[in-house]
């Protein structure tokens, strides 16, 4: 066990009270340092995910707490859990209550903005690889296992945020004449350049014009308490770019590419640029991986293979995931219903989730480990 995680026990002083004896517990405790969590890459009892431990008569409660979003994920987990407490004298039946608690992660640059836990950008060396699709539906997936989130749609040359959501009409209004309030789509929070000008306006802004109106949307925007902001980058490595990574308090970055090798070249320019102002890089998302042939089911890999890996593997990050050449997506976000919001159940859509998972979990590595109790008490 970590030297991080105290234990704290109630009301087992009596050692004739066998139902939380101190070899209950130890055997408890011994039975969950094997419980693996596998994002985390270390025990569910070094990530700090169980809280309390409570005996009730013969019924064993745990409270666990996950600190990266994985709801469609409880079930297995609880069972997994249960197995390995499972068989232990005195412990007729178990209980786990599950919860999420996004740790809020340090960055080294940028002021907090009001109710924002962590922001993650989603960036790609070049345009059209499918950045504003893979950020809005990473936004949703996140949402999808248990978030609060919100989508800033940052890309000054091309806001497609509000069209992928449904919500072009929107118009932003001011209560309290100080921020804007964002659109809700989807069960996530949103706000677009594209709300705010017409889309030849904003393009011909010089990089620090449009990295100051980006930043001002982002502060001035009146956020539910969230998570996560995504915020959908503009493409390119440019100076627009660099201001807005050195400073917006960026906890981490996804970068999305396509498989060719001229894609993943300016993928890699755009690690550089995350490396040179020390943002983590959580990981690479390759999309229009593969194509599947609607007719014979065959797997099709039109733009190459392997670009993303290679990179991955060069730059010692994450590849979180290859996301199919699939008509479905494009159909799904110009529907103003991306994949995740239409069919989470979807092979696509579980793709997407897992990368949200993934992603998520990155980010709660790069945190400092967790100086946490587990409270043990008898009922
Ligand atoms: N996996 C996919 N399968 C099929 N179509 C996709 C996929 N990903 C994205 N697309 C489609 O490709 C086009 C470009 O996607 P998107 O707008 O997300 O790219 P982008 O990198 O954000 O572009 P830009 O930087 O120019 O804004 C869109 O029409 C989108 O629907």
């Amino acid at each position: 066990m970590s030297p991080g995680v105290k234990i704290v026990t109630e009301n087992s002083e009596n050692p004739l009270d066998n139902r939380l004896s101190p070899q209950l517990s130890q055997s408890v405790l011994s039975a969950l340092a094997k419980v693996h969590d596998p994002l985390l890459n270390q025990s569910i009892l070094d990530a700090g995910i169980v809280r309390r431990m409570q005996m009730d008569g013969e019924c064993l409660a745990l409270n666990l707490v996950y600190p990266y979003p994985c709801r469609s994920q409880y079930p297995e987990k609880v069972q997994e859990i249960t197995q390995a407490v499972a068989g232990i004298d005195g412990i007729e039946e178990v209980e786990c209550s599950v919860d999420l608690a996004v740790p809020v992660i340090e960055t080294a640059v940028g002021d907090a903005i009001a109710g924002v836990k962590n922001v993650v950008a989603v960036s790609s060396g070049k345009g059209g690889v499918g950045k504003s699709t893979t950020a809005v539906n990473l936004a949703l997936a996140l949402a999808y296992e248990g978030a609060r989130v919100g989508i800033l749609d940052a890309d000054i040359y091309g806001p497609s945020i509000p069209l992928m959501l449904g919500v072009s009409d929107f118009q932003p209004v001011s209560v309290d004449g100080k921020t804007m309030e964002p659109a809700v789509a989807h069960g996530i929070a949103a706000n677009s350049i594209g709300f705010m000008v017409g889309e030849e306006q904003a393009t011909v802004w010089r990089g620090p014009m449009a990295a100051g109106a980006l930043i001002q949307m982002m502060n001035e925007t009146n956020w539910p308490d969230l998570d996560y902001l995504v915020i959908d980058m503009p493409p390119g490595t440019g100076d627009i770019q660099l201001t807005l990574s050195q400073k917006v308090p960026v906890v981490g970055a996804v970068v999305v590419t396509t498989p060719q090798e001229v894609a993943t070249l300016d993928a890699r320019k755009g690690i550089s640029m995350f490396n040179k102002v020390n943002i983590p890089v959580l990981g690479i998302v390759e999309n229009m991986s593969y194509h599947l042939c609607s007719q014979c089911g065959s797997k099709e890999h039109p733009f190459g293979q392997g670009g993303g890996q290679a990179t991955a593997e060069r730059y010692g990050v994450e590849l979180l995931g290859e996301l199919p050449l699939n008509v479905a997506v494009r159909e799904a976000v110009d529907q103003g219903k991306p994949s995740v919001a239409a069919n989470p159940e979807d092979d696509i859509s579980k793709q997407y989730i897992a990368i949200a998972r993934e992603t998520a979990a990155a980010m709660v590595r790069l945190s400092k480990p967790l100086e946490l109790e587990i409270e043990i008490s008898d009922d």
